[in-house]
């Protein structure tokens, strides 16, 4: 997938620098308030018992912090955490030595557990509720299944795709929670905190203007605050306002309204190349030199969010405030199409 710097997903390298600015507790995680008092209460409940916590299910859109919460439960319970994800188990056997190596209470932590493979999904259903897993030992005819009890364990598991989840791996969570976009003072207050971690001298104003830009997620605003940084260091005295963000924002293409190059290329391909839509999405990405799925799930998402794109079942259209953003008006025979 090309890299964009609006992409909600993290690239390799910047997972290192993540994991500075992620919050340790509960208290300093920013902004989804409902899910931050129910986790609260989920945690706080299994402590006074005594007990590990009940399984979690996270959902919610790429970037919004569900690897935080995972390492912040298991900070919370004082626990260890251990990191896997859904594609990094190919068999069984893989997901087999992982749980037969928890300690009691351990924090299992499964990203994108939805594309688990099915026979490791069916061995979780055993795990999740019996604390049991049976290892298969030996080959072909001669294998036998030893049953192999577990200590007590809390899965946090995280998805974007709730619905592809199976019914009976969703119902084995006892507690799920849905994340949404963050709103734009929520986002400030991320950047505020993440430019003193960082050290950088972020102006009020900046801070704001980044929050807006940001696509309501954390991981596009702390992207941003970096770029604006690496600016504002190289071509002034280091400290961050409103006229050094605009500056950097512009020469990485990130519009106010939070579009990219990107955005404005998909914008443009279907009005200018086909009248506004419908087009379909593969016709559309090779008609702009792009992958589908880069499209479908870096552009896409915030596009039909802001209300720039709508998709129907002929294909992707632009609406009216797409023809608007881009300075354009739209044909009258298109707009009482609309109506
Ligand atoms: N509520 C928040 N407060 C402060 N920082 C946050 C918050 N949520 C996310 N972040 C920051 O955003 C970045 C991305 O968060 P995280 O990796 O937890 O997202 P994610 O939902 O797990 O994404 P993915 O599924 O793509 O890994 C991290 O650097 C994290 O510190």
């Amino acid at each position: 997938m090309t890299e964009s710097i609006i992409q909600p997903q993290a690239t390799d390298a910047e997972r290192a620098a993540e994991s500075a600015l992620r919050p340790k507790q509960l208290e300093e995680f920013v902004g989804q308030p409902k899910l931050r008092k129910q986790l609260q209460l989920v945690l706080e409940a299994a402590k006074l018992r005594g007990a590990c916590a009940d399984h979690i299910l996270l959902s919610g859109p790429p970037g919004l912090g569900k690897t935080t919460l995972a390492m912040i439960v298991a900070s919370e319970m004082g626990s260890a955490l251990r990191l896997t994800s859904g594609p990094a188990i190919q068999h069984a056997g893989d997901l087999a030595s992982i749980l037969s190596s928890l300690q009691e209470g351990d924090v299992l932590f499964i990203d994108e557990i939805h594309r688990l493979a099915r026979p490791a999904e069916e061995m979780l259903y055993l795990a999740m509720e019996d604390f049991r897993v049976d290892v298969v030992v030996g080959k072909g005819p001669g294998a036998t299944s030893i049953p192999l009890t577990l200590p007590p364990f809390t899965v946090v598991g995280a998805t974007t795709r709730s619905g592809l989840l199976p019914a009976p791996l969703r119902d084995r969570f006892g507690y799920t929670g849905h994340l949404e976009y963050y709103e734009h003072d929520e986002l400030e207050k991320i950047v505020v905190r993440s430019a003193r971690l960082l050290d950088a001298d972020l102006e009020p104003a900046a801070a704001l203007e980044l929050a807006r830009r940001s696509r309501g997620t954390p991981r596009i605003a702390n992207r941003l605050l970096r770029r604006v940084s690496d600016y504002a260091q190289v071509h002034g005295n280091g400290v961050i306002s409103l006229a050094s963000a605009h500056a950097a924002l512009e020469l990485f293409e990130v519009d106010p309204y939070g579009l990219d190059r990107l955005d404005r290329m998909v914008l443009e391909g279907i009005i200018h190349r086909f009248n506004g839509g419908p087009v379909g999405l593969s016709t559309l990405a090779m008609s702009i030199g792009e992958e589908p799925e880069t499209v479908e799930t870096v552009s896409e998402p915030y596009l039909v969010r802001e209300g720039f794109l709508s998709r129907t079942p002929r294909g992707r259209i632009a609406t009216a405030s797409a023809w608007k953003h881009l300075g354009l008006s739209m044909p009258a025979d298109l707009l009482s199409g609309l109506a």
